[in-house]
């Protein structure tokens, strides 16, 4: 029998738990990998109570998690306790939402889960408990770092059946995006992009478009020197590697349907010139994954939503999406290793 992959459960005061409960009750009807949730039993206890669902609940070890989960939602407990109170982000829960996503990784380096997948985080009240990256996307590089003993690239992409798309700046601001732009990083996200399109998602000779940072592309250097200066060398060097890259494009035009047919992954400059075509286009099915990482990590593309957290509203299609697409990867991965 394959392993579970760890679930991490977020921030608990969001719609974490809501959805890992839902994509269990719908486990035999979508047919998902078996999965176990690294979270306070007690906390999705309570939560499963408030939002009237009866999903029984089994502590369980990595190990015995994929025999269990036929019957039972399996829960591999935190050490951090966690209070149960959606909507209301808590800097208390922090400990307990760091813990989750460290163990997840340790698990999965260890052989003992499958893969990642986390539930969403609110970056504030981690914050507040001292907590020091950006995101999810920056911590598994630095714990995949550790691991490794290397400094580790991450790239964020966000894959739908729509679009697939990549920010080279990920979690800055936009005023700070044409400093830390350089061809360098351009070039390592593209090389890693596209080597995880061949090994993982299937594409023999991945098509990567690359946009440009400025309106149209800069429009020759008249409305921006980034995109002759910094991306096109980056396109040159690629092409001359051998990968089907080009651009600069203007960004406006790459992600209609006609557009989208060229290619297999957006280049983007910067997280939201990426992630608006993504979320529009897939808000429901797309899948937020991390390339570049010793281990597989998806999740869902949603945030915290702690607007409807414990409310019944939170749909699980884009954490049943990042289940699916987990179990897909880490078996690819497994083949070409
Ligand atoms: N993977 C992650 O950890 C991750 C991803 C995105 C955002 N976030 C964090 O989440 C917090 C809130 O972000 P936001 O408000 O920009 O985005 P959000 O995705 O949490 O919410 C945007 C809107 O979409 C709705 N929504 C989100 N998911 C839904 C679902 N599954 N079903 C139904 N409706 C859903 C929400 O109710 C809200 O109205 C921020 O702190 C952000 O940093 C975390
Ligand atoms: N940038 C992501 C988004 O907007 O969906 C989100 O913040 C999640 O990032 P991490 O996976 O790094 O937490």
């Amino acid at each position: 029998m394959k392993a579970a992959l760890a679930v991490s459960s977020g921030d608990p005061s969001g719609i974490g738990p809501d959805v890992a409960l839902a994509a269990w009750i719908l486990r035999e009807h979508m047919r998902l990998p078996a999965f176990f949730l690294l979270a306070d039993a007690e906390l999705v206890a309570a939560r499963a109570a408030r939002l009237g669902v009866n999903v029984p609940l089994e502590i369980a070890t990595p190990e015995n998690a994929a025999t269990i989960f036929g019957e039972a939602l399996p829960i591999v407990p935190l050490k951090h306790r966690q209070s149960d109170q959606p909507g209301v982000p808590l800097a208390e829960n922090a400990a307990g939402t760091i813990e989750a996503i460290e163990e997840a990784v340790a698990l999965t380096l260890a052989g003992r889960a499958r893969a990642i997948v986390t539930c969403p985080i609110a970056k504030k009240p981690l914050y507040e408990a001292g907590f020091k990256f950006p995101g999810h996307t920056e911590f598994l590089a630095h714990l995949a770092g550790e691991h490794l003993g290397y400094a580790v690239t991450p790239v964020m992409m966000l894959a739908g059946p729509l679009l697939r798309a990549v920010p080279v700046t990920i979690h800055i601001a936009l005023n700070k995006v044409p400093a830390v732009l350089d061809t360098v990083t351009i070039l390592t996200v593209c090389r890693i992009t596209a080597l995880a399109l061949k090994s993982q998602f299937g594409i023999a000779n991945p098509r990567l478009a690359i946009a440009g940072l400025n309106p149209h592309a800069g429009e020759g250097g008249s409305m921006g020197i980034e995109d002759e200066v910094t991306v096109r060398p980056a396109v040159e060097t690629l092409r001359a590697e051998g990968i089907d890259a080009r651009g600069p494009l203007p960004a406006d035009t790459m992600f209609h349907a006609d557009a989208r047919a060229t290619y297999d992954a957006a280049i983007c400059m910067y997280h939201d010139q990426a992630l608006i075509p993504a979320k529009t286009l897939g808000f429901d099915d797309s899948v937020n994954v991390t390339l570049g990482l010793p281990f597989v990590r998806t999740s869902p593309d949603h945030g915290t939503a702690f607007d409807i957290a414990g409310s019944g509203r939170a749909k699980p299609d884009s954490l049943i999406a990042a289940l699916r697409l987990a179990d897909e990867l880490a078996t690819n991965r497994t083949l070409a290793t």
